[in-house]
């Protein structure tokens, strides 16, 4: 029997049409044996038509996997106590003979498949089964990639239709040629709640040979929306293959002055503000999480991978964040999931207003004080609790960016991490593989909530990236320095710090500086402001951050704050270095020798610096003053 024939007997007749509109024998064979293997009890095939979008969304409700909210279209869903976060022991890349790739977590890839397939084998018994079709990046363009989804969880599915661009019609368009992504996801057994019950059994593992992603036996979005971080593993496999890149970046649109737009990629990890700060109220949000940025006729050309916002609530106030407290008490489209729900309502940690002492959250029925198995007490809202919702509905989207098929022009790069004490709150590089080098490539970060696991440990994450990174590091950056050929003018490479820490572990910075830093990063991707020439880079001049605070922010700012925030810290940055170095030395392995270069001249530089000017050198001595 082939493919076709077996899915006219695995589908009912309308379910069937659907499927067999779609001209492309490869996506009959994946369907028809998957479908044979998960034994759903029943398949629903979703078209681009707003009722079968509406049709996985009721049965999200239907199912118990959401629950309605007071506000019309707000919904709440749960995760598993323990599923709260990115599993990452759990997540694997399957590669032939399991060849061992230093900070990359593979396994030998027909065990793992057998593994995988073991653990799926009739999983759907007693359910229904979601096939979804999307797009990645914008239809009918040069970023778009498309991808099909199967999943048991309407949840997963609904998520997607917020989060992705339908892409039922063009699997139809592009037929035989569509070169597609496979997600094929189950819940797995859930218990009372509907929640996943084998946390255990949770796998999730990627095929970069097949380009196919399994999961199983988990909810939580970071392991299970297909095209968000498990498409990613294979949006980096093929952008280093094609010479693009993608990243774990925001894009938006900051204005200059006299309506100068000028779009600005950055890459932060999990938790350390890319939402934030694609969300600062006066710029405009393009994506908030996922970029795809491909050289077109000698011009960086950067879109987002996605169409909607899975975003961190903890923390989101009326005051730092008044466009998203806006939506989020808006009947527009949302699903909520892990905050603390009383009375219909949704309530979060840090949300700026008082909230109930009961209610129930992703522990179940909840009141202040109570504790979890290990004794430790459960906030109000889980750390990562998020909201998921379109673009759409943001005031402040750059729509016409959003849906360019041809993207927008990158002016400029930022990389930044959670830093206590090392690098300032924001500078520019001296060239493009000066910032590849010593600010992506370099990055470090304390680790968050985003994963599961300890927090606040130091942690080497080149381009915020390392935790989806699916080919060998030194091939990535190869990719990364030869970018920049292909390009008439490369963007601008800045790094920011939004985490330094005083003696006392108090916040230099407020939340909202960051919006500063922004607007005289645009001002230099257009030469229109100067900077003092540092050994690590250039930053701001006092004078000109001191009329951004007042203009941006209607804010003073001193020579004090400013002199603390921006001493170059000679010993940190050189301890830095030193971690940095050794990592790619001895770690790595394989890295592109200029790396080592660019490291030694930094180092040279702030050696030469603390001769003259001694260990903590203030911007003032090297401006001239
Ligand atoms: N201290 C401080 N915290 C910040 C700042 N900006 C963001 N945060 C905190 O960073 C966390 C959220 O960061 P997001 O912007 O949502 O994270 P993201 O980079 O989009 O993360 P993912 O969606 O996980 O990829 C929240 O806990 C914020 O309160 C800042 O300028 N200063
Ligand atoms: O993928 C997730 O779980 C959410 C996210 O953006 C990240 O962790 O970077
Ligand atoms: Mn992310």
């Amino acid at each position: 029997m082939n493919a076709i024939e077996k899915l006219e007997k695995l589908l009912d007749r309308e379910q069937f049409e659907k499927i067999k509109a779609l001209n492309n024998p490869e996506l009959h064979e994946f369907l028809a044996e998957w479908i044979e293997w998960l034994e759903p009890d029943k398949v629903f095939v979703c078209t681009d038509s707003p009722e079968d979008e509406a049709y996985v969304k009721w049965k999200a409700l239907y199912y118990g996997e959401e629950k309605m909210l007071e506000t019309p279209n707000h919904t709440v869903h749960y995760d598993n106590y323990y599923d709260q976060a990115r599993d990452k022991a759990n997540t694997k890349l399957l590669v032939p003979g399991g060849k061992a790739i230093p900070f990359l977590n593979t396994k030998d890839r027909d065990e793992g498949l057998r593994e995988i397939r073991e653990l799926m084998k009739g999983v759907m018994k007693g359910k229904e089964l979601f096939v979804c079709f999307f797009v990645l990046g914008p239809r009918n363009s040069v970023f778009t990639i498309p991808a099909v989804q199967l999943t048991d969880s309407a949840y997963v599915a609904h998520s997607e239709f917020i989060l992705y661009r339908k892409g039922y019609e063009e699997f139809k368009r592009l037929g035989r040629n569509a070169r597609f992504f496979r997600f094929v996801h189950s819940e797995g057994e859930l218990d009372d709640r509907k929640t996943s019950k084998n946390l255990d059994k949770r796998r999730i593992y990627i095929d970069l040979l097949d380009e196919t992603v399994y999961s199983v036996n988990t909810q939580y979005g970071g392991n299970t929306i297909g095209l968000k971080k498990l498409a990613f593993r294979l949006t980096i496999q093929r952008a280093v293959r094609e010479g693009w890149l993608s990243e774990h970046m925001f894009l938006m649109r900051v204005n200059g002055p006299d309506g100068r737009k000028t779009y600005f990629t950055g890459a932060y990890p999990s938790m350390c503000g890319k939402t934030s700060t694609a969300m600062i109220s006066w710029e405009n949000i393009v994506g908030d999480d996922l970029s795809f940025i491909v050289p077109v006729n000698g011009v960086a050309r950067g879109a987002n991978v996605e169409k909607g916002v899975f975003g961190i609530i903890q923390g989101v106030n009326p005051e730092d964040d008044p466009i998203i407290w806006e939506i989020l008490h808006s009947p527009v489209e949302i699903i909520f999931s892990n905050v603390l729900v009383k009375d219909g309502k949704p309530y979060w940690n840090e949300m700026g207003v008082p909230i109930p002492d009961e209610g129930e959250n992703h522990s179940g029925k909840w009141w202040r004080g109570k504790k979890d198995a290990e004794g430790n007490e459960i906030p109000p809202s889980h750390k990562n609790a998020r909201f998921t919702v379109s673009l759409e509905h943001f005031p402040n989207v750059d729509m016409e960016a959003l849906e360019n098929p041809c993207g927008v022009e990158v002016g400029g790069m930022i990389f930044g991490g959670r830093d206590k004490d090392t690098w300032p709150p924001v500078r520019e590089a001296f060239n493009w593989r000066h910032g590849i080098v010593t600010m992506g490539a370099a990055l470090e970060s304390e680790t968050t909530a985003a994963t599961l696991g300890k927090e606040g440990v130091r942690a080497f994450n080149p381009m915020a990236i390392l935790d989806f990174m699916s080919v060998p590091l030194g091939e990535y950056l190869r990719n990364y320095l030869d970018f920049e050929k292909k390009l008439r003018k490369a963007p601008k490479i800045f790094a920011v710090n939004y985490f330094l820490r005083d003696e006392n572990g108090n916040w230099l910075n407020h939340k909202l500086d960051k919006g500063v830093w922004l607007k005289w990063m645009e001002l230099r991707v257009h030469g229109d402001v100067g900077a003092i020439e540092t050994p690590i880079g250039y930053i701001p001049k006092y004078a000109d951050l001191a009329r951004l605070f007042e203009e941006v922010l209607d804010k003073e700012y001193t020579r004090e704050e400013y002199e603390k925030q921006f001493t170059i810290r000679v010993p940190e940055l050189l301890a830095k270095i030193e971690r940095i170095e050794t990592i790619y030395r001895e770690k790595v392995g394989e890295v592109p020798e200029e790396l080592f270069q660019v490291l030694e001249d930094e180092r040279k530089r702030l050696l030469e610096a603390r001769e003259r000017y001694g260990d903590y050198i203030s911007p003032f001595a090297l401006e001239g003053e």
